[in-house]
This record gives structure tokens, sequence and C-alpha cells, in this order.
């Protein structure tokens, strides 16, 4: 128990103790996004409530048979499910949807909400995805001999990813709700993305529901993990809510407690609309498809609405709501989420956080989201050099659908015309890659990813560099000092593999910030990490050092200085550009050393010698030779003329020299692939 108390009030940060004590404070917590846009208003809603339904009444909005007026605010829930990457959100999202009949029980493929091919695959969500659900529900207390007046609630689900690379679509979706179910497995616990996806809710004032899901395993154990949330987040263990979404126990008491515990959207129906612009993505038939809050006022079918960021204005030409699939309705009303089509003509003119509002009107700008932040660059090449405008093509769609990648034009000596993209994190840019192929045909070579780091001249001019390539390795001026970018990485691991992270962490460079026990089994770790450390292959690692038990998470933090050295590879004294690498001096000679090696197991043997070197500046560190294929020249030589077979082989030596000098290496795109895996 002394334990638990250690680890609750090392957890519990002043920032989260300060904020259950004073909530006055709330304010100054602005979310991840810049503040809940619905935040410090809940305590308004009911005032807003009478005046919201009186002029909702009046609209006409039946459309589908669905009359959006029968929703003002009070009969609204907006709630997200986050948890741990694989703690059963999205199947849980799965029986909600079954129970409210919005799908057919066992008709929907398993995990309704994961669309996209890549999720199906990879069994894992990649990107939040919205549901609205109808349920009639009589509050406790309420008469219930008189089921058939029994309320219709509007219920939006947003399922969010586990995944830390898509924290931010989190982050986006909370925005839009009231309230979370906190989804916790019953086995393993407490894990790192629980908590930060706990403090992303929390900070940004949410009603928390605990559910402690998949207790039909044998190994469940719920009253620990009570424990656990207890300890961790002071949540109330008589809160959480048991549930098997496999076998659909304990479900029917989520969508009560959904409507008992969550408050209602606190927007004024009074106000001029101000819509909160989600998400969007482009649609062949119907164009750019915006996904909306709407916060406060209504939104109607041919308004005429603006952007607070462009200025842009656009007529709406559908609006309606997910349900799940997009089902016109004619009209949005306050605290509704839905989504919106108006003749944008491509999502870069759905700026995401954007504030929008009828044209006649002059609002406040909600306070939208923090820009995001590309942790790694990799560059992406046609895999046949020919094929740049298809690649331009695919990435251009693929980039309207993903508005988190950043992109922009390269060129390489070595893989010709591509671009620079900016990830949210390795398993995102592996994500988009294998989008690209799936859903655009597209083949590509990606260079190995690095994150941006700041080198500094002599002159005290600073250059960010997200392309090593990019800096000379020969600069005019002196350089004099470089950072680079680290993250505060939390990770869960039982206390017998404590050992073998700290020495991962420490040979990755780790700086230990925190380590607490948060029950008599397992240990909650802290550290600082250099982020390029954590970017090749240190999941994996972590995994299979703790048999797959251990949980990581990370956020970003500030830039360190440290010794960086920009590593050429070359092949036949040529420099690669596509291959050059910026790593920590202590590591060069390693990672030189493994690359060459890779490079030579990768690169076919040809007509010619080839030498690959790894150098830094002039200094060759590493180097390995892959000898010439010999043709044989005496083949058709038989009988024993020697100054003949002299002669030949003579000449096959001259044919050599010539083609080193002229011949250019063919590089597999293989050799790539097994770069990405050299730390
Ligand atoms: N035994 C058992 N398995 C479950 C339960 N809920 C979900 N699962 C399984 O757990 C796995 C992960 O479930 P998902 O619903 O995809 O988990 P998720 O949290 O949405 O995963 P991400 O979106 O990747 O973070 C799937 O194989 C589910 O079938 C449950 O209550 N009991």
């Amino acid at each position: 128990m002394g334990s638990l108390t250690r680890v609750s009030k090392s957890l519990k940060s002043s920032k989260y103790l300060s904020l259950l004590q004073n909530s006055s404070k709330f304010n100054s917590f602005s979310s991840i996004f810049g503040g809940n846009p619905f935040f410090g208003r809940l305590n308004s809603y009911r005032i807003g409530l009478s005046q919201a339904f009186c002029s909702n009444s009046r609209q006409n909005s039946t459309e589908n048979g669905i009359d959006l007026n029968q929703y003002p605010p009070e009969r609204i829930r907006n709630f997200s499910i986050i948890a741990h990457i694989d703690h059963g959100k999205s199947t849980i999202a799965d029986r909600l949807l079954e129970l409210t009949g919005t799908i057919k029980r066992g008709r929907g493929q398993p995990q309704y909400l994961d669309k996209l091919q890549v999720e199906r695959e990879r069994g894992i969500t990649v990107k939040a995805q919205t549901a609205t659900m109808f349920h009639r529900y009589n509050f406790r207390g309420a008469d219930k001999d008189h089921k058939q007046e029994e309320p219709s609630f509007l219920l939006n689900l947003i399922d969010t990813p586990g995944h830390v690379d898509f924290s931010y679509e989190v982050s986006r979706s909370l925005a839009a709700c009231q309230g979370a179910l906190l989804v916790v497995d019953a086995a393993q616990g407490v894990q790192a993305q629980t908590v930060a996806n706990f403090y992303l809710a929390f900070e940004s004032n949410l009603a928390i529901i605990p559910v402690i899901n998949k207790i039909d395993q044998p190994t469940a154990d719920p009253d620990l993990v009570k424990a656990q949330l207890k300890s961790m987040f002071d949540l109330d263990p008589d809160d959480a809510l048991l549930t098997s979404a496999k076998t659909g126990l304990g479900l029917e008491k989520v969508l009560p407690a959904v409507i008992e515990r969550i408050p209602p959207p606190p927007g004024m129906s009074s106000s001029p609309l101000r819509m909160l612009l989600l998400d969007s993505y482009y649609d062949e038939y119907k164009g750019v498809i915006c996904h909306v809050a709407v916060v406060d006022g209504v939104l109607r079918k041919g308004d005429k609405i603006s952007s607070v960021a462009t200025g842009q204005a656009y007529e709406v030409l559908d609006v309606g709501i997910m349900h799940p699939e997009l089902t016109p309705t004619g009209v949005l009303l306050t605290g509704q989420v839905g989504y919106v089509v108006s003749g944008m003509r491509s999502t870069k003119e759905a700026r995401v956080g954007d504030t929008l509002h009828h044209s006649r009107s002059v609002v406040e700008a909600l306070p939208g989201f923090k820009p995001v932040k590309h942790m790694v660059f990799s560059g992406l090449f046609p895999a046949d050099g020919s094929d740049f405008e298809a690649l331009n093509n695919a990435i251009e769609r693929l980039a309207c659908n993903d508005a988190s990648v950043s992109v922009a034009k390269e060129s390489s000596t070595a893989l010709g015309l591509g671009f620079r993209c900016g990830f949210l994190g390795l398993l995102h840019m592996d994500v988009f890659h294998q989008r690209l192929e799936q859903e655009y045909g597209a083949h590509v070579i990606s260079t190995i990813p690095t994150v941006p780091y700041i080198f500094e001249y002599a002159d005290g001019s600073k250059i960010q560099v997200q392309n090593p390539a990019a800096l000379p390795s020969n600069p005019k001026q002196r350089l004099v000092a470089s950072w680079e970018p680290t993250v505060i990485a939390t990770i869960i691991i039982p206390s017998e593999y404590v050992g073998p992270i700290i020495t991962l962490c420490s040979e990755r460079r780790g700086e230990q910030l925190e380590y607490t026990f948060i029950d008599s089994q397992r240990v909650f770790m802290k550290y600082r990490l250099p982020l390029r450390e954590i970017v090749v292959d240190f999941y994996n690692e972590l995994k299979s050092i703790t048999s797959g038990y251990a949980s990581f998470d990370y956020e970003d933090s500030e830039y360190q200085q440290s010794d960086l050295v920009k590593l050429d590879i070359l092949l036949n004294g040529q420099p690669v550009d596509a291959m050059a690498t910026i790593v920590h001096n202590l590591k060069a000679q390693r990672v030189g050393r493994e690359q060459v090696e890779k490079l030579k197991k990768f690169i076919d043997r040809q007509m010619f010698e080839i030498i690959i070197q790894a150098a830094i500046g002039s200094k060759v560190i590493a180097r390995e030779t892959i000898s010439a294929m010999r043709k044989n020249v005496l083949a058709k030589c038989y009988g024993g003329d020697v100054t003949r077979k002299k002669k030949l082989l003579e000449k096959q030596k001259e044919g050599k020299k010539r083609m080193k000098r002229v011949g250019s290496v063919d590089i597999p795109q293989e050799a790539f692939h097994e770069l990405l895996k050299v730390s």
C-alpha cells in the first residue's frame, strides 16, 4: 500500500492535484489542442437549453426520417472511447452500435468503425471515427411505468486510435466531447497510453467513465485494476463499469452511464453559428467532406458559411450526421457533431481546428488545435524514376485524407525527383507508405527516417535539418554546435524487467526522471530520451526484452545540445545522398559499420568492384568491398596458348577499370529498406 501512496503522489503531478483542488484554475490548463471550446461553459448549459429548444423547435429539420429537433443539447451526449492500444475500444464501439440498433448484430464486420484496409489488416485504429446513435432512456428515478415516454437521446461516439503516433487524433476528438470512456484491459491493467489518454481527457475537463474491459479473460483481475485507477488517477472504484465487449457482458450499463454522468454540450442555440472543423477528407463524388462540431447556433443546408482562417465563403450543399454512414439531415443543431459538404475544392481549404460561421455574422474564433508536430521525416521516391507524376498524384490524394502529414518536393542524385514528408512517428510513416501502395498503387522507396536537428554555424546562424543530405559534409563555415529533439517517455513494466530496461535506456542515451511502483508487481518509469533513439526499433527491442509486457508512450519535449555528425555512405567514392544520416558522434562508428555490412549483403555483385564506405567528412570510418563478377573470358580458349590467355585477361582487367570509372552501381530497393532498420 505504501507503494500505492508513493505513486499516487508522483503521478498526480502538481498539475493534476491543483486541477482537482482548484477548479478555477482549469482555464490555465488549456489542453494540448489549445482548450476545449466547450470548456468553461459547462455550467451554463441549463440556461441555454430552454432557448435552444424553443428556437430549434421552429426549424423544419426532418430528412431521412430523422428529426433533429427532438434533440436539444440536453438530449445530446458527445463522448470518446480512449484507451491503450488493443484494450478493446473498437469492439466496445461495435457493441454500442448494435445495442442502439445503429448496425445489425453480427451483420457488420468486427471493429466496424475501422474502415481503412490498413486498419483491418493491422487490427489497429488509425483514424478517429464518429458515429451517431439514438437511444431511449429514462433517467434514474424517472417513472419506470411509462416506458413509452422514455426520451430519446442522440449520442455521438468517437472511436479513437490507441497508438502513440495518433494521439493527435485523440486530442482533436476530445475537443468535440464532454466525456470519455477510459477503457482498461482487466488483465493488462493501466498501461502507458492509458496514462497519456487520461491526462488528455482530464485536462480537457471531460467527465471520465472508467470501463474495465475483457473481464471474460482467465487472467482478468478487475479489483487490481480498480486499485490502479484509484491510486493513479483518483478515480472512484465504484464508478468503474465491468464489461466484456467479446461476450457483451456488462455492456448494457455503458449507455446509461454515458447519459447520466456526461454533461450535455453547453452551446447557445440563439448565438451566431460557430462550428469547429474537426477533420476532413476527400470523396471522389462529393468532394471535400468536413467533420464539424456545432458549438453555437444552427447550420442549415443552403446557408452561406465562411472560414475564419481563410476568409473564404461557401454554400452548404449537404449537411448531416454519421449514422454510422453519411446520413443527410438538412440541419445540424447546437451541440451536434456531423458532416458538411460545401464545395471546397481541396482539403487544404479545410483547416483542421478552423472556425466556420455564417458569412453574415462576425464571431470570435474557437481556440482550435495546437499545430501538428512532425516527429520524423523521410524521403519518398518512386521505385521506378519515371513514375514521379504517378507518385505525385498519389501523395497529393492521400495527403488530402491525412492532414497530419507534411509534403515538400525534393530531389536526390541517387533516386531522382521525390518528396520529403513529415510524419507523427514511424507507425504513421509505415501506414502512409502502405496506404500509398494499397489505395493508390504507388511503389515507393523511402529513405532512412530522420528527426529534425538544429545546427549552428560559427557566425551564429542556425539551420533546421530535416534531410541529412542538405547538411554540407564540408561546410564553408565551421559548425560549432548541434541540438536534437528529446521526448519524455513513459514505460510501464513488470518489476522483473527493470534491469534490462534501465540498460536499454542508458544505451539509448536516456536520463531517468521517475521510478515508482504502481502496485506490488509493476513499475512506472519516466525517461528523457533523444527522439532519434526511439524512432528506430526502440519499441520492438523494448517488447522483445520484456516478452511483450512493456508498454510505452511519449510526448515531445525540448531540444538538447548533442555532439552530432553527418554520416555519409559512399559507393565507389560517390556519396549516395539518399543514404546520409545524422548520428551521435559516439555511435557513428557502430552505425557506419552496420550500414556498410547491410549494404554489402544487399547489393549484388556487378561486373566491377564496388567499394562501400561510411565517412564523416573526409574521414572513412568503415569499409566493405564487393568483388567484381569475373567473366570467364577463357571459356572458349581450348588448348595451351598462354600468351593469348594472358592477353584476354589483360583486356578483361582494362574493361573492369573502365566499368568502375563509368559504370553506376545498381542499388536494389531492399538495400534502402534494410538501412531503415539500422539505428
Ligand atoms: N477476450 C476478450 N477480447 C476482447 C474483448 N474486447 C476486445 N477484445 C479483443 O481484443 C483485440 C483488440 O480489440 P480492439 O477493439 O481492436 O482494440 P482497440 O483498443 O480498438 O485497438 P486499437 O484501435 O488498435 O487501439 C481484438 O482481438 C478483440 O477481439 C473482450 O472483452 N474480451
